[in-house]
């Protein structure tokens, strides 16, 4: 099995349970018209993050990882009347990127809050508690996030984290990239922090081969 294998499926189940969605087409293209790098969740994913927002029955929820605001605008059509959605990014121009295609989406300011600047300097100023958490920023701080999120979090929350796999060298304990050693670090965490309740599962599809945990506040 080849990652075209992969491809040719997630386009076919996107056929079958994704609707064609224009202002998530134009998120996209003007991300890359902006420079940005390709690296928003697939479209399948995005409707994973919707519906496990939704069955959370979430009102606030906490994204860490912004990029052109693709996998936030799939989050925030989850938020009921009311709702609201905090995302932090450390790049000014990712950022402004987002704020032009939640405004398309129909997320003003007053739903989706983007905060500039370094996470781990933003998170301390954040009034929680959160519902839902989302963390796909950089991976070298996936542990002082998911900190940082348990700190933001009430029992029930859910906490989701992206891009743990790293193609299968997260196995690595011996590994020096700054990517595998975050993601290890944060599974020494899971594995010592009674506060979460988690599941990790590998995935394969149109972004490669990867992975996210998945967790639940105790
Ligand atoms: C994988 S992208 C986010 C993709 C987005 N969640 C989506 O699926 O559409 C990661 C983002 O995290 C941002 N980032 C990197 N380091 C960061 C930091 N220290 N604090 C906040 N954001 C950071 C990057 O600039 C980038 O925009
Ligand atoms: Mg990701």
């Amino acid at each position: 099995m080849t990652d075209n294998t992969w491809a040719a499926v997630d386009e076919y189940f996107a056929g079958a349970v994704l609707s064609p969605d224009p202002v998530l087409d134009a998120a996209l293209a003007d991300s890359a018209a902006a420079g940005l790098p390709s690296i928003a969740v697939a479209p399948n994913q995005g409707k994973l993050l919707n519906l496990l927002a939704r069955l959370a029955g979430a009102r606030s929820i906490l994204e860490i990882g912004t990029l052109g605001g693709y996998s936030t605008i799939w989050l925030a059509r989850a938020l009921p009347a009311g709702g609201r959605l905090v995302t932090c990014e450390y790049e000014q121009k990712h950022a402004d990127v987002a704020r032009a295609n939640l405004e398309r989406a129909g997320f003003g300011e007053d739903v989706v809050d983007i905060r500039v600047g370094a996470a781990l300097d933003t998170l301390p100023t954040l009034d929680g508690p959160f519902d839902f958490v989302f963390i796909d920023a950089d991976k070298i701080n996936l542990a002082g996030y998911v900190s940082a999120a348990l700190e933001l979090s009430r029992p029930g929350t859910t906490i989701v984290v992206d891009n743990v796999v790293r193609q299968g060298a997260v196995v690595d304990a011996e590994s020096t990239d700054s990517y595998v050693v975050g993601a290890r670090r944060m599974f020494e965490l899971l594995a010592a922090e009674p506060r979460l309740d988690a599941t990790a599962v590998q995935t394969v599809g149109g972004k490669g081969y990867d992975g996210f945990v998945l967790g639940l506040v105790c």
